[in-house]
């Protein structure tokens, strides 16, 4: 890799901004890769191997994130603050909340103009670039095979107040170039997005990749591409493509804010019902069943705002219930400990 520049790497006077007298000589990097043990990180020196001070986890960084290290020594030394922050409900495992991705700018939510164009999950990754605090982008890919992709757009951006949608045939010449806004000059830019929508063919065109999509597929048993491990790959136009596994498994956590986001006209309207813990349902004086009365407001969409707010409430007794058999089992673990050594006490 050529030597890049701090502001290559997507630095910015936001991240100057944090620096104290006490970091001189502190080297600021870019989070490539966690694993377990090492953090690989990518700084204006060139890429570092670095490892984490005392016991701290390397699960406490991710992809995108920026830390200053002690580039001779190799280790972090701290990390700065995240503009934005992609996280996801870790399934199974002790952990609530398992990080994704750090500081992508732009979330390119990528469906295609055909079936799998659902207004729902849409509002659901809009309310996840909302709650991560990125600028969502909606790509719909396959407009080579609508009869009308400008009708996907207005249908995507109507929406909501935060979406822009653009309508793309992602295996186009010019395909990384309708990109290019989102994805130059140190601007850090992620794909989510069902399967078979187009992330591989736009991330392939973003990054001047070889089209993997075509013989990968056949060869992987597991329909996996060779692609999907890279984590921070530099665009042909000097901006940042965030491609980690987890970013192909999002789901909704913490997006009460992301939601409130999405449907700030129907949240506003929640305010003015007669009770507080209105269900906007069957209540009298619910203000959102009187829009919709009104014909004001869109039932479908009072629908999904409330599937979604519920699903999201969810996730958050489940997590809030994890934690709670975590704190019992930690208890029990000690009162077995504690047993267990009074037994080997006695011997
Ligand atoms: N005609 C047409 N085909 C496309 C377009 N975008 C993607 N495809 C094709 O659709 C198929 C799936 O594309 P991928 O890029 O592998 O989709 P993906 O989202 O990465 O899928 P996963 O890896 O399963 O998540 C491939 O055969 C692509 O060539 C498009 O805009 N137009
Ligand atoms: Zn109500």
């Amino acid at each position: 890799m050529t030597t890049l520049t701090l502001a290559d790497l997507g630095w910015s006077p936001r991240h100057s901004a944090q620096l104290t007298d006490e970091d001189a000589g502190a080297t600021p990097a870019r989070v490539n890769k966690v694993s377990r043990s090492r953090i690989t990180a990518l700084s204006a020196e060139g890429p570092l191997r670095l490892i984490t001070q005392g016991e701290e986890s390397t699960g406490n960084y991710v992809t995108g994130d920026w830390v200053l290290a002690d580039a001779a020594q190799g280790i972090v030394l701290r990390r700065l603050e995240r503009d934005t922050l992609l996280t996801r409900r870790a399934a199974g495992s002790g952990l609530d909340t398992q990080l994704i991705a750090a500081n992508v700018d732009t979330l390119g939510i990528v469906t295609s103009c055909n079936a799998d164009f659902n207004i729902a999950r849409l509002e659901r990754y809009l309310a996840m670039a909302a709650s991560a605090g990125c600028v969502p982008l909606i790509i719909l890919t396959k407009s080579d095979t609508a009869e009308d992709p400008r009708d996907y757009e207005r249908r995507a951006e109507a929406l909501s107040p935060l979406a822009s949608a653009i309508a793309m045939n992602a295996k186009a010449e010019d395909a990384a170039e309708v990109l290019k806004p989102w994805a130059d000059n140190g601007q850090t830019f992620a794909l989510v997005g069902s399967s078979g929508v187009g992330k591989t063919t736009l991330a392939n065109a973003l990054t001047g990749a070889e089209d993997a999509t075509a013989g990968v597929r056949e060869d992987d048993a597991k329909g996996r591409h060779t692609t999907t491990s890279r984590g921070l790959a530099q665009t042909i136009f000097g901006g940042w493509l965030i491609d980690t596994p987890g970013m192909r498994a999002l789901r909704l956590n913490d997006a009460a804010d992301g939601i409130g986001a999405v449907f700030a006209d129907v949240e506003a309207l929640t305010e003015q019902c007669k009770f507080r813990d209105c269900a906007h349902e069957t209540e009298p004086g619910c203000a959102v069943q009187a829009a919709v009365a009104a014909g004001t407001l869109d039932a479908d969409r009072v629908k999904r705002f409330l599937k979604l707010v519920r699903e999201d409430e969810i996730n958050q007794e489940a997590s809030h219930e994890r934690r709670a058999r975590e704190r019992d089992f930690k208890k029990m673990t000690k009162t077995v400990i504690a047993a267990s050594k009074r037994k080997r006490g006695k011997k």
